[in-house]
């Protein structure tokens, strides 16, 4: 999800109705840099997020199973499916963000 500052809501991230979406964190050896990505899993697999992580990005941890974070353009919101989906994304997100 996305934060509209304006009408001070969330709005689904990607052009098309909330759906669920598979998010990964990529990782680039070479460069050490990661990138958050998540695209839906409808037969169009439309990204919804594609994300820089950058070093010194908060990851805040608001409810068990929506996290979120800003970047320089937006609020990114992840309401995840699962408690453990949750928990797992936070580890492998703190993780990236400690290797930065
Ligand atoms: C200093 C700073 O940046 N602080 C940010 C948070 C932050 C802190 C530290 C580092 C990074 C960031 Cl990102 C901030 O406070 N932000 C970022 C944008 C939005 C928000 C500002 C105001 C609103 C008030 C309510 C609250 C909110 O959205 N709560 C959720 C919620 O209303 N929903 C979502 C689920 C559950 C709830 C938890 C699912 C859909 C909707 C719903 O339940 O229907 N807000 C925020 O989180």
């Amino acid at each position: 999800m996305l934060y509209d500052d304006v009408h001070k809501r969330w709005v689904p991230a990607g052009s098309e109705a909330p759906s669920i979406s598979r998010v990964h964190i990529y990782h680039h050896p070479g460069a050490n840099s990661f990138r958050v990505v998540g695209r839906t899993l409808q037969a169009d697999q439309q990204v919804v997020i594609n994300c820089p992580l950058v070093k010194g990005i908060k990851y805040n941890q608001a409810t068990p199973n929506f996290h979120q974070w800003r970047d320089p353009k937006h609020v990114w919101g992840l309401n995840f499916g699962s408690l453990e989906d949750a928990a797992l994304f936070a580890h492998s997100m703190m993780h990236a963000l400690q290797a930065l």
